[in-house]
């Protein structure tokens, strides 16, 4: 991968929070100076203690071929990490519940679009605007000259959907461009399965479990016969999703750790799971209950990018403080909330889209006979219950589980719920709010 010379991360941002990633690598070295980091008695209680983590496995991983990370500074510690910076526009950032109102005036004043009233979120700064340059033209390229994505008309499309944006406010950590492209390539590749054969750029729930299967051979590989492998290899090239698949996996696998590359394969496989419900739902003209839809949802959902923050961060969770079930709650609540953020501000576009596009404030207004306000109101209190569930749970996790592997990754998924509300706000080539206020 090309390795051009990058100014520090978040070099636009204000001060506070230009030095998150130092901040976090530095404090997790003193904390794993200080202390022993195997997980503390409430961490993980049912497994045998994980192997030490050595201050240099926390340092950023740097990426064949791309430069290192920043020395880490001194900093405070631990309970540092836990309350996070506290600079202007660095609340999204902090891991304890914050009991400050956060009104839409509170954004930066640089943020487009306007955040859905009465949403609770935390307003980030603009993500730099250096990093996103840079992001936009090789995910350009790629996209163009590695696997050619799409046909010259959707280079609109392309582009109105800021994925490069989108990836730099959401992984503010990341030590270099490299390893912001390897969640950009992602989701550009999981956005390409998603509109080619779900929704609206030629996919259709017809045949859908088929397409999807073959795809997931492209993260997860076929082993088979000799007769039969060339056949196999040759179908991940046969269209453009299978294509973004692969070839972002590439990239993937080669700075993720085997577990790290394994943990995504199961985000993904869920996520596959997920549009299968909505699929079959979507061939029967089926409305589900609202506790079924929310339960599609969990999978149908973004998890498989905060997921990937510590790849794209540079360090490694390791796996069993990964699988404990205090971190799986925290991640389902973190990727649920983000996702009805996708159903709120993907509100009226899917309205206007063919068929019965189906979002929690449809089957709320559906299955709970509500007016389409109220249906959309009562949504936005149940992003609302999932975001403080998230927060409280996370802050509590992170008091019982003193590893900083677990700090900052908990950090890490909360500065991509916060990103991602940022890039839903402020996309507004691809989503409007509705006129119920
Ligand atoms: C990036 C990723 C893993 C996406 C998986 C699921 C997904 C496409 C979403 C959660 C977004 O939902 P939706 O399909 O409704 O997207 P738009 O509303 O069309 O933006
Ligand atoms: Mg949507």
């Amino acid at each position: 991968m090309p390795a051009p010379e990058l100014p520090p991360p978040q070099s636009s941002l204000p001060e506070a929070a230009s030095r998150f990633g130092a901040h976090l690598l530095a404090a997790a070295a003193h904390v794993l100076d200080a202390e022993d980091v195997s997980g503390g008695p409430s961490c993980a209680p049912s497994l045998p203690a994980p192997p030490v983590t050595s201050a240099s496995a926390l340092a950023a991983r740097p990426l064949p071929g791309a430069p290192a990370a920043e020395a880490p500074a001194p900093s405070a510690g631990l309970e540092r990490i836990l309350r996070g910076p506290s600079g202007l526009g660095t609340a999204g950032l902090r891991l304890f519940p914050r009991d400050e109102p956060q009104t839409p005036s509170s954004a930066p004043a640089a943020t487009e679009g306007t955040p859905v009233p009465g949403l609770y979120h935390h307003p980030v700064p603009e993500p730099d605007p250096v990093r996103v340059e840079e992001v936009s033209r090789r995910i350009k390229a790629w996209a163009l000259d590695e696997v050619s994505l799409y046909p010259e008309d959707w280079e609109e499309q392309f582009d109105g959907f800021s994925v490069g944006r989108y990836m730099v406010g959401c992984h503010p950590d990341a030590p270099t461009v490299d390893h912001l492209m390897l969640a950009t390539r992602l989701m550009v590749a999981e956005n390409a399965v998603d509109d080619c054969y779900c929704e609206d750029h030629g996919g259709s729930p017809v045949g859908l479990g088929e397409r999807l299967l073959l795809a997931h051979t492209a993260l997860d590989p076929l082993y088979t016969t000799r007769e039969y492998q060339p056949q196999w290899a040759e179908s991940l090239h046969a269209d453009a999703p299978r294509r973004a698949y692969r070839s972002a996996m590439e990239y993937f696998v080669r700075a993720a750790s085997a577990s790290q590359a394994d943990r995504f394969r199961h985000d993904m496989a869920r996520l596959h799971m997920g549009y299968l419900a909505e699929a079959a739902w979507a061939q029967l003209d089926h409305v589900p209950e609202v506790w079924e839809y929310l339960a599609m949802r969990q999978f149908n959902n973004f998890r498989p990018c905060p997921t990937i923050t510590d790849t794209v961060g540079g360090y490694e969770l390791p796996a069993d403080l990964h699988a404990q079930a205090g971190l799986q709650k925290v991640i389902a609540l973190a990727g649920n909330a983000t996702t009805i953020v996708n159903d709120l501000y993907s509100y009226t576009k899917e309205l206007d889209a063919p068929g019965h596009h189906l979002n929690l404030p449809v089957v709320i207004a559906e299955r709970e006979g509500l007016s389409d306000r109220d249906a959309y109101l009562k949504s936005v209190e149940v992003h609302n219950d999932l975001m403080h569930d998230f927060e409280s749970e996370a802050a509590a996790l992170a008091e019982a589980c003193p590893a900083p592997g677990v700090h900052r990754f908990l950090r890490g998924v909360a500065a991509w719920v916060d990103g991602n509300h940022n890039w839903h706000q402020s996309n507004t080539y691809r989503y409007s709010l509705p006129d119920f206020w």
